[in-house]
């Protein structure tokens, strides 16, 4: 018995879209999905409560953050990271090596594993594939990531090489490591850059692991959308059908409707979280700067087609006088209603799928949204 168990539903009949069911040992997850990310064992001001109203199926924590605070051995002291932080739905973790890279200066990659320093207090420290997972373990995640390297954009051809076979041997510490593969689902994570024979490579040598699932990293890293696409959409046929496909790191709203075409099944990112913190919003209208002083008098809702409980409760000039009054409660609304477009989008996409229409539901999508087709 392994941890997960994925049902490929069907494939939309005129993309590479699926329609997927993952079940967890903390409950079921309909795919295409976007995951809330809630780095320090919380989406930033939401509860549990607010999340599971929003319709958030599964949310991400970051091992890298939890390892320094509070550490790995409280979390496993207060019997888990579910217990910790209440939340009883399915939760993934990252591994920690982008975190290092995307945080901590003065770092030296060996075989080892990562030698770099703590953000916050500069103390040396070493992450290996061994002790990714000895924390994510500890953390008991329903999904963790094995412990990987993302190459900096853009990087030369022998590096990315180099990175992904090192990448792949770090893999094959993982799955040794893993103390729980029958509780927590071990996913690897292809790399190679935007070479599409190093892609090729990186998916051969991580398939004939037979993970449970498997993640596309190193994308969304600075590179131009239409190469990020192109990538995917070489890289996504060579992954196994019958199992979970995630895009980490990704994305915005056409991000994520491109790599649902392309046969991608999860994402995550923090960007309804981090823009909600400036008071920008999500809406069905497009992008909602609600801090900007055209909202002063505005009593309508942040969005006009939401249902959430933000955009029943308050209007545009409620929302934008707490924000520059940096009260924590504009903050939450922001926060409320930027998830819960992402999360309701994505169960539009679904029904989309189910029904055919994917393509119709997009162009509908960018057009109201003012996306440039
Ligand atoms: N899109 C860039 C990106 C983002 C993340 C972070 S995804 C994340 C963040 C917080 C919590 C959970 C997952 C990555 N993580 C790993 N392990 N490898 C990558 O190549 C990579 C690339
Ligand atoms: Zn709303």
């Amino acid at each position: 018995m392994t941890a997960i168990r994925f049902e490929l539903l069907k494939t939309e009949k005129h993309t590479g879209a699926r329609r997927g069911r993952l079940h967890t040992p903390h409950g079921v997850i309909e795919t295409p999905i976007f995951m809330p990310v809630g780095t320090l064992a919380t989406v930033k001001t939401l509860s549990p409560e607010e999340l599971k109203e929003i319709g958030a199926q599964i949310i991400l924590s970051n091992t890298y953050h939890l390892w320094l605070r509070p550490g790995h051995d409280i979390v496993k002291e207060a019997g888990g990271l579910h217990k910790f932080m209440n939340w009883d739905r399915p939760i993934l973790t990252d591994s920690g090596g982008f975190q290092v890279f995307s945080l901590s200066d003065l770092r030296k990659i060996t075989e080892e594993g990562v030698q770099f320093r703590n953000h916050l207090s500069g103390e040396k420290l070493f992450l290996s594939p061994e002790k990714a997972i000895e924390i994510e373990n500890d953390l008991g995640a329903d999904i963790i990531m094995a412990f990987d390297e993302c190459p900096p954009y853009p990087a030369d051809r022998q590096y990315l090489k180099d990175s992904l076979e090192r990448t792949t041997r770090w893999a094959k510490r993982c799955i040794a490591a893993h103390q729980r593969p029958d509780e927590q689902a071990l996913f690897g994570i292809i790399q190679g850059g935007m070479d599409k024979e190093l892609r090729r490579q990186s998916a051969e040598e991580l398939l004939e692991l037979d993970f449970p699932g498997y993640a596309v990293g190193g994308l969304s890293v600075g590179e131009p959308k239409e190469i990020m696409n192109e990538v995917l959409e070489f890289t996504t046929p060579l992954m196994p059908k019958n199992k979970p496909r995630y895009l980490m790191g990704v994305g915005s709203p056409d991000d994520l409707f491109e790599g649902v075409i392309r046969g991608i099944d999860m994402f995550d990112c923090v960007l309804p979280t981090r823009i909600a913190r400036n008071g920008t919003c999500m809406t069905s209208v497009g992008k909602v700067v609600v801090r900007n002083a055209t909202y002063a008098r505005d009593f309508g809702p942040l969005d006009p087609n939401c249902d959430c409980y933000t955009c029943k409760n308050y209007s545009r000039a409620y929302i934008r006088h707490l924000i520059k009054c940096d009260e924590v409660f504009g903050i939450r609304l922001t926060s409320i209603h930027n998830v819960h477009f992402l999360v309701t989008m994505m169960e539009n996409i679904r029904k989309a799928i189910d029904e055919d229409r994917l393509l119709e539901y997009k162009h509908a999508f960018y057009e109201s949204y003012g996306y440039n087709m």
